[in-house]
């Protein structure tokens, strides 16, 4: 089985640096982070801190350098494009893929340029923080990756899953590897759209949905729109899916924030697009009517335009 030994990590951000922190102790300089221009510079320059340790990278312009043996994709979903560009030069026909991106398309989107035949399917369950150039994320806490074919018998799992499993051992990066991948990364969106998106809107952390009702039946209304087009779809989710989640999500600390309320307080653009945007797209392909989330929709370009000041009178 041939060892991975070159990473080519693009976007080094709250996930990004999650892949860093794990791999650069056992890569060294083999962990190439891809960037360029003033972003390449200003990573030169001061690295970046994660969980209060500074840290210094092997940045790589793009167009520079050769394939490597795995190519990370942790952007935004709206850095996605260009980062696929800027990356060009590390994937060569053996390279292996992954994009653990939030959404149930950056797959599809990188195939589109690259093909399907070297992703490998991925998913964060994290919760990692970025402002500024310091990163947290709990590093004792049970996050991990999920990944893997489309489907994987776990007697019998393909050779590149294998030549994964090999490196986030040896960089000691938890991971799961599901039997079916779509079904995982439906279950996740389902959850991303439901809480980071009810969340977003009403200014609440993860301990609301233990502990005030109102809040978790929003949650739950919200992912039955995702759970529906899943379902007509083909993939196997369950139709209590989301209720019964909220045992795991009590298990997350009170005071979490999800990631598109983050955005909000921080006054970035969401993935407003990449959650309820695709979940009216889906909706109208599949004949299910989504009333939450263009509710949602539309309640979160709301904020952002406060945030942007372009709403008179706030
Ligand atoms: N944060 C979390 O806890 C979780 C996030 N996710 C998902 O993971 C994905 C990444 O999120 P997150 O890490 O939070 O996002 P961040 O915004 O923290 O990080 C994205 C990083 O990508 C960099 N970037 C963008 N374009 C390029 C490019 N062309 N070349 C090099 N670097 C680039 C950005 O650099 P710059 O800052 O210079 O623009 C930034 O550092 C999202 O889809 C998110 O939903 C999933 C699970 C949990
Ligand atoms: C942390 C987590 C898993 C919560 O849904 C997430 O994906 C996010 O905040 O975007």
């Amino acid at each position: 089985m041939k060892e991975i030994k070159t990473v080519a990590l693009v976007g080094l951000g709250a996930i990004g640096a999650y892949f860093a922190d794990r791999l650069q102790p056992v890569l060294g300089d083999d962990l190439r982070v891809i960037a360029g221009g003033a972003r390449a510079e200003r990573i030169r320059r001061e690295g970046l801190v994660i969980n209060g340790k500074q840290e210094y990278y092997h940045v790589v312009e793009p167009g520079e350098g050769e394939p490597a043996d795995l190519v990370i994709f942790a952007t935004k979903m709206s850095g996605l494009q260009q980062a696929i560009e800027d990356v060009r030069a590390q994937i060569g026909p053996e390279t292996l893929i992954l994009s653990p991106l939030n959404g149930v398309e950056s797959e599809e989107v990188v195939a589109k340029t690259y093909g399907w035949e070297n992703i490998v399917y991925s998913l964060m369950r994290i919760s990692s923080v970025k402002v500024g150039n310091t990163v947290s994320f709990d590093p004792n806490a049970a996050f991990y990756v999920e990944y893997g074919e489309k489907k994987n018998d776990p007697a019998n799992l393909s050779e590149r899953v294998l030549r994964l499993k090999a490196l986030f051992d040896g960089a000691g990066i938890r991971y799961q590897i599901r039997p079916d991948m779509l079904l995982a990364i439906w279950e996740k969106f389902a959850c991303n759209v439901s809480e980071n998106q009810v969340a977003a809107v009403l200014d609440l952390p993860y301990g609301a949905w233990g502990s005030c009702e109102d809040a978790e039946a929003l949650r739950i209304m919200v992912a039955a729109e995702v759970i529906e087009i899943a379902q007509k779809k083909g993939i196997p989710i369950e139709t209590n899916y989301a209720r019964d989640h909220l045992d795991v999500i009590k298990a997350v600390p009170p005071r979490n924030k999800p990631s598109t309320l983050q955005d909000i307080l921080a006054g970035r653009k969401t993935e407003v697009d990449i959650f309820a945007g695709a979940v009216i797209r889906l909706g109208k392909e599949y004949g299910v009517p989504t009333p939450y989330n263009e509710f949602l929709y539309h309640a979160i370009r709301v904020l952002e335009a406060k945030n942007a000041g372009t709403v008179e009178g706030v």
